[in-house]
């Protein structure tokens, strides 16, 4: 499978409702789409799930009860899915990518970042963003059992040496302050030589 070499992968982990999409899209905002893209493991995830089910992929998309009523079989079904591939979901995430700056803004488990480290070894960097169980409750989580203690919310809780963690439980200055040093090294990379960006992918 050919793709274009990223120069920066900014792997992004977090609870539910902690404000990943938020913080992703703030990330974006400011390096520009033609710098930036973001990936979901769970698009291709869902897609595929749909597919197989006969569901309607857009509202397993979108923020509604659809998806909470297929997430735990979707959960499960993903699970089987990555014992037999761990890099099935990660190659159909990253297989239009063609921005120098990728941002996988939904890992669940150490598998996918296992994926991208040894396919990428060069370029990764973990964030992992974080929220108090009131702001998130705010938001309008919910602790559901079964999805909220399991592999796919906690799967990353510990072993990982995360390069940063944001805070996001305060107001765009505070979360603006906490980006600085991973949007100055996106720039820095992304103004790197982009030369010979085309990479085989194996695994
Ligand atoms: N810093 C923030 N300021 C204002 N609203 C936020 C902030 N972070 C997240 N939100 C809001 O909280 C909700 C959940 O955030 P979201 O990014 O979807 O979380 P996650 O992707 O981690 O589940 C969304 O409605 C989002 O707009
Ligand atoms: C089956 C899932 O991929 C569903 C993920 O759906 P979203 O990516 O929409 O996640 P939330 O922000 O938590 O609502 C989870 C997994 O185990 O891979």
């Amino acid at each position: 499978m050919s793709t274009t070499n990223p120069l920066l992968i900014l792997i992004f982990s977090g609870k539910r409702k902690s404000g990943k999409d938020y913080v992703t899209d703030l990330i974006q905002k400011r390096l520009g789409a033609e710098v930036c893209c973001i990936l979901r493991l769970s698009g291709p995830l869902k897609e595929q799930y749909a597919k197989e089910h006969g569901l309607d992929y857009s509202e397993l998309l979108g923020a509604g009860k659809y998806k909470e009523h297929y997430r735990a079989d979707m959960i499960q079904w993903g699970e089987r899915k990555r014992e037999q591939d761990p890099g099935f979901f990660c190659r159909l995430a990253i297989r239009e990518a063609r921005q120098p700056v990728w941002i996988i803004s939904d890992a669940r488990r150490m598998s996918d970042l296992q994926w991208f480290w040894r396919e990428f070894p060069q370029h990764c960097r973990c964030v992992r963003v974080e929220a108090s169980v009131r702001t998130r409750l705010q938001r309008g989580w919910t602790f559901t059992p079964g999805i909220d203690d399991a592999e796919s919310e906690c799967g990353l809780d510990q072993g990982v040496q995360f390069d940063w963690i944001i805070n996001n439980d305060g107001d765009d200055n505070v979360l603006n302050e906490q980006l600085r040093g991973l949007l100055a090294l996106a720039k820095e990379k992304s103004g790197d030589n982009m030369d010979q960006r085309t990479v085989t992918v194996n695994g």
